[in-house]
């Protein structure tokens, strides 16, 4: 995706972000800044301390040390005033509740001055058959739904998703991401937490990576890693059988030179020109492999 980046006024500054539960230092001096009006993912592994983050910079979580504004305020002493402007899409919410999706939906906007139309924010996150329906009785993706519905009826400056997709089919997935874009598009600055690479690399406008609770990369997703690591790489067998590899920044040279090699037929055996994905790129920041990250 080719977003401008904007510049503005930031909605989130976090300097020397820490926070430790016993011995795990789960936030390590992290620095943070998210500008008004753009769509910025944080990724990582498991445990890398994304949410601990997010928390503290949604008021829920006390911090150890650091600097931190959010629309203008420290979230420790954030008030009721500042938290109707924030929008809040935690990871886990598995309350069983009795009211159905139109109740919930109905009685969270009467809590803020200027809120959605109800109806319409059912609407806009594919609820309306559901309507009658007690919350309890959804489905997974469709109770992730129900909760971005309660997280954007107040008409948030800024939200915050945590992993908001999980458990959306593919068709789920791709609707959410243009109710997103479309929050974007009408002011909203949001902050989102993923583990859906290609969640981040069509919806983010700025991407960071954070591992053991440091901030390890920062850009757009076309352009994480650095020019370095989005250089093509030509893979092929060698004449011994094994696998061979190089990076280059001239990978139609490479395979012109290795085809010229190749006797008697100039048909290179298992050659592939691969550039690297966003979810290569942010494999080796972490340093893990793609089984890891899978499981
Ligand atoms: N309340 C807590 N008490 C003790 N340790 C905690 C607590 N919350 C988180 N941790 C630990 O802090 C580290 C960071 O956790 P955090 O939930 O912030 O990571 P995360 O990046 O959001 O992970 P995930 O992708 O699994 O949601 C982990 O090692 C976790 O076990």
């Amino acid at each position: 995706m080719d977003t401008p980046r904007r510049q503005g006024a930031p909605v989130i500054e976090g300097l020397g972000l820490r926070k430790r539960y016993g011995t795990k230092q789960a936030v390590d001096g992290l620095d943070l800044r998210v500008e008004q009006g753009e769509i910025f993912a944080v990724l990582g592994p498991n445990g890398a301390g994304k949410t601990t983050t997010v928390e503290i910079l949604e008021g829920f979580r006390s911090r150890d040390a650091g600097e931190v504004t959010v629309l203008g305020q420290d979230p420790a002493s954030g008030g009721r005033a500042w938290r109707s402007r924030l929008g809040v899409v935690l990871q886990d919410s598995r309350d069983q509740v009795e009211l159905t999706v139109r109740e919930l939906v109905h009685h969270f906007a009467g809590f803020y001055p200027a809120g959605q139309d109800p109806e319409e924010v059912i609407d806009a996150v594919g609820l309306r058959e559901k309507g009658s329906t007690r919350a309890r009785q959804l489905s997974g993706g469709q109770r992730r739904r129900l909760d971005v519905a309660l997280g954007i009826v107040g008409r948030p400056e800024l939200l915050f998703l945590d992993e908001p997709t999980t458990g959306f089919d593919p068709q789920a997935r791709r609707s959410f991401w243009e109710l997103v874009r479309s929050l974007r598009d009408g002011g909203t600055t949001i902050l989102l937490t993923t583990h859906y690479l290609d969640e981040a690399a069509h919806l983010a406008d700025r991407v960071a990576v954070v591992r053991d609770g440091r901030l390890v990369a920062l850009d757009t997703p076309d352009a994480l890693g650095g020019p370095q690591a989005r250089r093509p790489v030509v893979r092929w067998t060698g004449a011994d059988g094994s696998t061979r590899s190089e990076r280059t920044d001239r990978p139609t040279r490479l395979v012109h030179e290795l085809a010229a090699s190749t006797a008697p037929d100039g048909e290179v055996p298992g050659l592939q020109v691969v550039r690297p994905s966003l979810e290569d790129v942010y494999l080796e920041l972490v340093g893990a492999t793609t089984e890891e990250v899978a499981r």
